[in-house]
């Protein structure tokens, strides 16, 4: 499993380079995993407008469910400055999937971070 991460890890690595970070210059990647075992890559989009920005998680996010994959058993993460904790915003919004899914990040591929979104997000908010 370990493996399977670090791999998870270095495709979120490589998709960081189609980040768009103009304004804030903090290039994220994201790699999405499904129980189906697709992936789907997420980078930061920044605008114009600073507040219009989404994260590399939330386009992973709403690229996977809009291809119908909404079972999610990890995301990893990494900005190019290393570790990207995730955000309160994209905490919440994955936790509308799973809220056991490993949450994975860190300097560099052998030293990473794995927590359940759980334990960075407990009582997310639910209706
Ligand atoms: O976990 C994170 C933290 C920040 N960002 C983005 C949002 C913005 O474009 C830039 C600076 O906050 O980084 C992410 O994509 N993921
Ligand atoms: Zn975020």
């Amino acid at each position: 499993m370990a493996l399977e991460y670090k791999e998870l890890y270095r495709i979120a690595r490589e998709a960081r380079e189609n980040a768009y970070a103009p304004y804030s210059r903090f290039r994220v990647g994201a790699a999405l995993l499904t129980r189906t075992g697709r992936v789907f890559t997420g980078v930061n989009v920044e605008n114009a407008s600073y507040g219009a920005a989404i994260c590399a998680e939330r386009t992973a996010c709403v690229k996977a469910v809009s291809e119908g994959e909404r079972d999610f058993t990890a995301i990893a993460t990494v900005s190019d400055r290393g570790a990207a904790p995730m955000c309160g915003i994209c905490r919440q919004f994955l936790s509308e999937f799973s809220t056991e899914m490993k949450v994975i990040t860190g300097d560099d591929e052998e030293h990473l971070e794995v927590k359940t979104l759980a334990e960075l997000l407990p009582e997310n908010f639910t209706l």
